[in-house]
């Protein structure tokens, strides 16, 4: 076996929450090349459909489930299906994650429930879900896609940092409590990602002093520079690889 060979997916099966579109789909369209079926899950059929397309036409495999990632009752179904349908669960990339974009003092309590139910609860119960099916498997790889923010802190951001580093503590945990049983767990954080959700912000020439200044690359990072980071955390690669934070930000976070 060569060391590209332990980075193949052959034979494995993936899931990708919110792999319909941005660094889920890059993740999602990663792993099928490598030889994966995914299932990408989010909450809009016909973007999903399309990337199930996309990764088909590159000579992928893949499948489509939608559902609110907070909706546990279709978490479960999801896993089923992919159990009955598969037989088995490699990898769970947890990567849905949104966005408030106000400080806390703008935020009541209903919208701190949801980012916190969205961006940490349905990872935690959907991670614990798929680690059962791991677990019968004696092998797996558990992946949170976190976040910069909370390493460190941008202004009117009350509640997204929070919840991301609450991933992170999960992932550690999981780490400590999969570990014996053949799974890895581990957490991707991203820095700026000129993704479609971010568009706006990647076209402000305003802004690209400070994107040179803190940014050592001097660039926002394409969405698929998100992909090297989940393949390597998914492969064999990193089979000894368990509760690590693997930062993908251009260096902005060591920058003084
Ligand atoms: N783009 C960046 O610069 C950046 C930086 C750090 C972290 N991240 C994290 O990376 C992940 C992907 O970010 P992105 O830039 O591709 O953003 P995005 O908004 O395009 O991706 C999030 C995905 O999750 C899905 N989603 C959101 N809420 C959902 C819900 N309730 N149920 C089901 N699906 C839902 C969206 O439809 C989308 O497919 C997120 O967790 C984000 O927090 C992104
Ligand atoms: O943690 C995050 O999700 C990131 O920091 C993103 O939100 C953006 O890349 C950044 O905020 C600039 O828009």
């Amino acid at each position: 076996m060569t060391i590209l060979d332990r980075f193949s997916q052959k034979g494995r099966v993936a899931l990708v929450t919110g792999g319909g579109r941005g660094l889920g789909f890059e993740i999602a369209r990663a792993l099928a090349e490598a030889g994966a079926h995914v299932v990408v899950t989010g909450r809009t059929a016909a973007t999903l459909d399309e990337a199930v397309e996309k990764i088909a036409a590159a000579g992928g495999s893949a499948s489509a489930a939608a559902f609110d990632i907070a909706d546990r009752a279709a978490q479960r179904a999801a896993l089923a299906a992919i159990e009955e349908r598969h037989g088995r669960l490699d990898v769970l990339v947890n990567n849905v994650g949104a966005r408030d974009r106000r400080p806390l003092s703008q935020m009541d309590d209903e919208a701190i429930d949801e980012l916190v139910r969205t961006d940490f609860s349905a990872a935690a119960s959907l991670s614990r879900d798929a680690a059962a099916i791991m677990m019968r498997q004696a092998s797996g790889r558990l992946i949170a896609v976190t976040s910069i923010g909370g390493h460190v802190a941008m202004p009117n951001d009350g509640v997204y940092p929070a919840a991301k580093q609450a991933l992170t503590g999960l992932m550690r945990s999981m780490a400590v409590e999969y570990g014996p049983y053949g799974i890895t767990s581990n957490a991707i954080a991203p820095g700026w990602f000129a993704t479609e959700t971010n568009a706006a912000m990647a076209a402000n020439a305003e802004l690209m002093p400070f994107v040179r200044q803190r940014i050592p690359v001097q660039r926002w990072a394409r969405a698929d520079e998100i992909a090297g980071a989940a393949l390597f955390l998914a492969s064999d690669a990193a089979s000894f690889v368990n509760g690590h934070v693997l930062v993908v930000d251009g260096g902005m976070t060591v920058r003084m």
